[in-house]
């Protein structure tokens, strides 16, 4: 049978057909960096920030957990649920563009045991074939300690298991309550940099694909993305690493209040969406919106006659 030709187009955010655009594939985020080209990541909570992040090209989206604090007003990303979670990735998969998306594997989900740890990356993975890799969250690898990290298991059993995974080190933000706080991390003694770096080698051993270095001094994160092969993308890690991420509440400004020492705000989303808020509240106060010859619809005069005579 000959295929339509509509099997070709896929409807896009503007609800007009457009051509289908694959994804970039793994092989594709880690050919840029076998040329040294540095991978831009930014992450995305919904359809919206979805289509933003793609409309700006850039490599790989991640659907973080941080939506929990930065879309979902909670406290900490501890308290979102895999449930609650799978929804979010779902709307960000729906998103038009050419992004590697990468996935969180978020807290409570996967600490149990491994094979629940391995029953939610493969739920995780089935939110939509465009979910490409998981990401998770690695506690500091102690150099011949009788029992390894629970983490690093999970980590090299899903790998074994065919799910790219991108190992998270340094500040780990799942682990807020047993670091004390959002702190750097291996900038205190040289033991726990170099336990830091033993869990980055540890990771690639074990098949990680990529590792995510958050809040690292950045000679130590320099270091790690010189001496490991596979790609780090930095947050707060410095210039060294092989990509960088941010939180995209961050990058535009989206919440009142400050950022994060290591994020950069580039517009103020905030301010501007209040300030064209407060614009149409007062434009419908002031019957300023809607304006009939502008934003109504006509109806016939004989119609209109008609209907006055019918109700009248
Ligand atoms: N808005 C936002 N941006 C993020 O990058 C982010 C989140 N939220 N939530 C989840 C994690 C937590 N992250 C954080 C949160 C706070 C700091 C922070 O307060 N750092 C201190 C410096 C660290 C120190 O004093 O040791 C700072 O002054 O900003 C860092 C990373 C990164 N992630
Ligand atoms: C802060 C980044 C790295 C993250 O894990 C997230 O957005 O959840
Ligand atoms: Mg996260």
């Amino acid at each position: 049978m000959i295929r339509s030709a509509v099997h070709h187009f896929r409807r896009s955010y503007s609800g007009y057909l457009s051509p289908v655009v694959r994804s970039k594939t793994l092989t594709d985020v880690l050919s840029k960096h076998a040329s040294r080209e540095p991978i831009s990541v930014i992450t995305a909570y919904d359809y919206i920030s979805g289509s933003w992040a793609q409309a700006a090209n850039c490599d790989v989206i991640l659907v973080g957990d941080s939506l929990a604090m930065c879309a979902l007003g909670y406290e900490s990303t501890t308290e979102i649920s895999l449930e609650e979670f799978r929804f979010h990735v779902q709307s960000v998969c729906r998103s038009p563009g050419e992004a590697f998306i990468v996935v969180d594997i978020p807290f409570g989900s996967f600490e149990s045991s491994i094979e629940k740890g391995v029953e939610t990356a493969i739920s995780l993975m089935r939110c939509s074939p465009k979910v490409g890799a998981l990401k998770l969250e690695v506690g500091s690898h102690k150099p011949g300690a009788y029992n390894p990290d629970y983490s690093l298991k999970l980590a090299a059993e899903l790998c074994s298991r065919g799910i790219p995974v991108m190992g998270h080190i340094g500040l780990t933000p799942q682990r807020v309550h047993s670091l004390g706080g959002y702190k750097v991390q291996g900038n205190r003694s040289a033991q726990q940099a170099a336990a830091i770096f033993e869990t980055a080698r540890e990771l690639q051993k074990l098949g990680c694909f990529s590792l995510l270095v958050e809040c690292v001094p950045h000679k130590v994160s320099q270091y790690i993305t010189e001496t490991l092969n596979i790609p780090t993308i930095g947050i707060g890690a410095g210039s060294g690493t092989s990509g960088q991420v941010l939180v995209q509440s961050d990058i535009l400004g989206m919440l009142p209040g400050r950022i994060p020492k290591l994020a950069q705000k580039y517009t103020d989303l905030h301010t501007q969406s209040v300030d064209a808020l407060k614009h149409y509240v007062s434009d419908v106060t002031m019957h300023k919106f809607p304006e009939n010859d502008k934003n109504g619809f006509k109806i016939k005069e004989d119609v209109w006659r008609e209907f006055l005579e019918i109700v009248e």
